[in-house]
């Protein structure tokens, strides 16, 4: 039998120190809170078809009352978080060779700078998707101002932060290992999401209005990190879709490409992006070898934008393999998701990745999800198509349609695209229409 020790994580951290996890004030085992669940939105949540029987009576007799877990309070693991030894398999220890692209280039570089930098990425992208970039002109202090804010807030009462909870049917809001919509296989983690647009739609800055009429006036503070470090990221996916464009072969004229102007398919198609920020947070965990942080997937969306603290946790699936990426100080991770597959018709692959925990550390992780503006038509440009001179991978789609789906009706996991489109060709029909969930 593979040992299943969880590799722990590197001795040296800046998180804060490792807490005794699951010991409650007096030391005696702590039984979840369990409260009273939200009135069921009229389009409730279908479980994943692969849910239990006992989970689709329950959401058929309307389940009473969601438990609610305070993680930091279990001194096993409760039943709904161990995962099946398939998702929860041992970590290869070689770490994954990831390159770091120097991204300074598309600001200040010249075209051959950039060219290598593109052939860079498309090695990358070529194989398991995964590739970090330094030069993204994100101040080391705002970073840490993000990871630390992302510490204060989880660090709040429950209750407290229950104030922000998770709005039914949309990606929005605070949860607690998703037990309000999962019953089974839950995340060990916490979570707090909000959604980012700038420019004509926004009329003032939506981050830290959300913060301010969700959490009040005292958060006022921890909205405003937020807002620059969203504005920043927002900054950075445009810069890395020109990147990828030019990696794909289907970049700028040469003289576009030596004059480094600012353009192309993708960075225009994303202009007047949407997108989700979103901040975990990783408890540390009594059995982390039979539990994940985040569970085997693919991101539905287009690009994520990780910045994780130095504890590691992050793992890349690579031929049948689960690899570590280790953080390396001053870079972000950037993985490739469906929406972006779809974009490039198949060319680059969205990858399937996951995130582990650890029995003596937390562990933060801030993904910034870059989502195209909620009616855009997601569909390759022709060069895309031509170049690989294949026919369509994947139809036409919303990404209204697919974050209703990743909400509504299917939890995101290894083959959410294609079941995304087995469900467009059938599901939508009997779908009342609603507006798409706003990622705001
Ligand atoms: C559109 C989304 C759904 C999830 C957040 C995200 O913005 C992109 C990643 C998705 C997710 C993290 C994939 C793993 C399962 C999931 C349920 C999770 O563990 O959080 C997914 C997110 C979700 O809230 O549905
Ligand atoms: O926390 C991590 O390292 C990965 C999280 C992730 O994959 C996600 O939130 O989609
Ligand atoms: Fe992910």
């Amino acid at each position: 039998m593979v040992s299943r020790a969880r590799q722990e994580p590197r001795s040296s951290s800046s998180s804060s120190s490792s807490k005794r996890a699951g010991a409650s004030m007096d030391g005696s085992p702590a039984p979840p809170v369990l409260l009273r669940a939200p009135t069921p939105p009229s389009n409730s949540i279908d479980l994943p078809a692969a849910a239990s029987d006992k989970e689709k009576s329950e959401a058929a007799a309307g389940a009473t009352a969601t438990a609610v877990f305070d993680l930091r309070r279990e001194p096993k693991i409760p039943a709904p978080f161990v995962w099946p030894n398939e998702d929860a398999r041992p970590t290869l220890a070689a770490e994954l060779e990831v390159p770091v692209v120097d991204v300074g280039v598309f600001r200040n570089g010249d075209a051959a700078a950039r060219r290598r930098a593109a052939e860079q990425v498309a090695a990358a992208c070529a194989t398991h998707g995964f590739f970090q970039v330094c030069g993204h002109g994100v101040d080391a202090g705002l970073a840490r101002a993000a990871l630390d804010g992302a510490s204060d807030f989880f660090r709040l009462p429950l209750c407290e932060k229950q104030r922000a909870r998770r709005v039914p049917g949309t990606v929005s809001g605070y949860t607690s290992a998703h037990a309000d919509r999962f019953a089974s296989k839950l995340p060990w983690k916490e979570t707090l999401s909000f959604g980012f647009h700038d420019g004509a739609g926004a009329a003032s800055p939506v981050v830290v209005d959300y913060f301010a009429s969700t959490l009040g006036p005292d958060f006022v503070g921890m909205g405003r990190v937020y807002q620059r470090y969203c504005e920043k990221m927002k900054e950075l996916s445009l810069t890395i879709m020109e990147l990828l464009e030019l990696s794909l072969g289907l970049g700028l004229g040469v003289e576009e490409e030596e004059e480094g102007c600012a353009g192309g398919y993708y960075r225009d198609f994303f202009a007047d992006s949407r997108s989700i920020m979103r901040c975990n947070y990783y408890p540390p965990c009594p059995e982390p070898e039979r539990t994940l942080g985040t569970g085997p997937h693919c991101d539905p969306t287009a690009l994520t934008i990780l910045l994780q603290d130095d504890v590691g946790g992050l793992e890349v699936l690579v031929d049948g393999d689960w690899r570590p990426v280790r953080p390396v100080p001053g870079a972000m991770v950037i993985n490739i998701g469906d929406t972006f597959m779809a974009l490039s018709n198949g060319r680059y692959k969205s990858c399937l990745h996951r995130a582990v925990v650890n029995r003596r550390q937390e562990r933060r992780s801030l993904a910034f999800f870059l989502c195209p503006r909620e009616d855009r038509v997601v569909r390759p440009p022709a060069a895309a198509a031509a170049a690989a001179a294949a026919p369509r991978r994947y139809p036409d789609f919303t990404w209204a349609d697919l974050m209703r789906f990743t909400q509504r009706h299917y939890r995101a996991d290894t083959r959410t695209l294609d079941a995304f489109t087995r469900w467009l060709a059938h599901g939508p029909a009997q779908e009342p229409t609603t507006a798409p969930p706003a990622a705001t």
